[in-house]
């Protein structure tokens, strides 16, 4: 089995009398998509928020390939290659689809700073910058400002700038969320060419159920803060103990 590339041991959070997430210890591999799910208030934002940097764990480690980010803000795990879709908080709105993403690609090459950067560099990074665009089908939007996106094509474009940071660790919560039917599917596309490169992990919290058997690899359940299941969708999703979690809380398993 390939090795980890992210594991979080006993990671625990409280806030006041309340246990958040409590003693989560699960391994997450390249080339292997993993799904998030549990009923409202179970906590998997709030793993999310740990293993991405919002939030500092009260008790347990995260380690990313040798490496504690436990206590690292979210912006060096980011350079550790952790890298998380937000919706609208990375984008400039006033520049254009295509200018947002070669900011994102020369940040990511350490270029951002530099007052002269050289012309081949500048064009190979021009060349990454297109690269995005095209995958994320958003060519013919290249011009326009990003506050001009209709709500769909802006979450392609954070995904065009998450792909920009060339993470290992891929991070979605909900990338579906408030789309229309059609633009839905060209996200999923997209997260799934993701996980088709064996190098990258995929963690994605989701409520959909026809999101999650479409994607999933491999799905963890939490409830009231714990780990509760793990494995195989179809094993996951029809045994007794998720069947009881979600009995209790009806309407959510959609
Ligand atoms: N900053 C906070 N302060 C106090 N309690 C919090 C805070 N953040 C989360 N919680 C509590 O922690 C628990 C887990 O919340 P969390 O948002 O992680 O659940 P979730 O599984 O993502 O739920 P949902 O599916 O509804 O988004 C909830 O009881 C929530 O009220």
């Amino acid at each position: 089995m390939t090795h980890p590339s992210l594991s979080t041991r006993d990671l625990t959070i409280r806030f006041g009398g309340h246990t958040a997430v409590n003693a989560v210890t699960c391994d997450f591999r390249p080339g292997e998509l993993t799904v998030i799910v549990g009923p409202n208030g179970a906590g998997k934002t709030t793993y999310f928020n740990m293993i991405s940097g919002q939030l500092t764990p009260s008790e347990g480690t995260v380690m990313k390939d040798g490496v504690d980010l436990t206590r690292m803000p979210a912006s060096a795990r980011a350079r550790h290659g952790v890298g998380r879709a937000f919706q609208l908080t990375n984008l400039f709105p006033r520049l254009s689809v295509l200018e947002n993403i070669r900011l994102a690609v020369q940040a990511q090459a350490g270029e951002g700073k530099r007052f002269f950067t050289p012309v081949a560099k500048l064009t190979e990074l021009g060349s990454r910058a297109e690269r995005y665009l095209a995958a994320t089908k958003l060519e013919d939007k290249a011009d326009l400002p990003a506050a001009a996106l209709p709500h769909g094509d802006q979450r392609k474009l954070e995904v065009a700038l998450l792909m920009a940071m060339e993470p290992d660790i891929y991070m979605f919560d909900e990338p579906t969320a408030g789309m229309s039917l059609d633009h839905a599917p060209d996200v999923l596309d997209l997260i799934a060419e993701i996980k088709h490169d064996t190098s990258k992990t995929v963690l994605l919290v989701e409520h959909k159920m026809d999101v999650v058997r479409q994607l999933a690899d491999r799905i963890i359940v939490l409830h009231n803060g714990e780990l509760i299941a793990d494995g195989d969708p179809g094993e996951v999703m029809s045994s007794q103990v998720v069947r009881d979690v979600y009995l209790g809380n009806a309407g959510e398993m959609a």
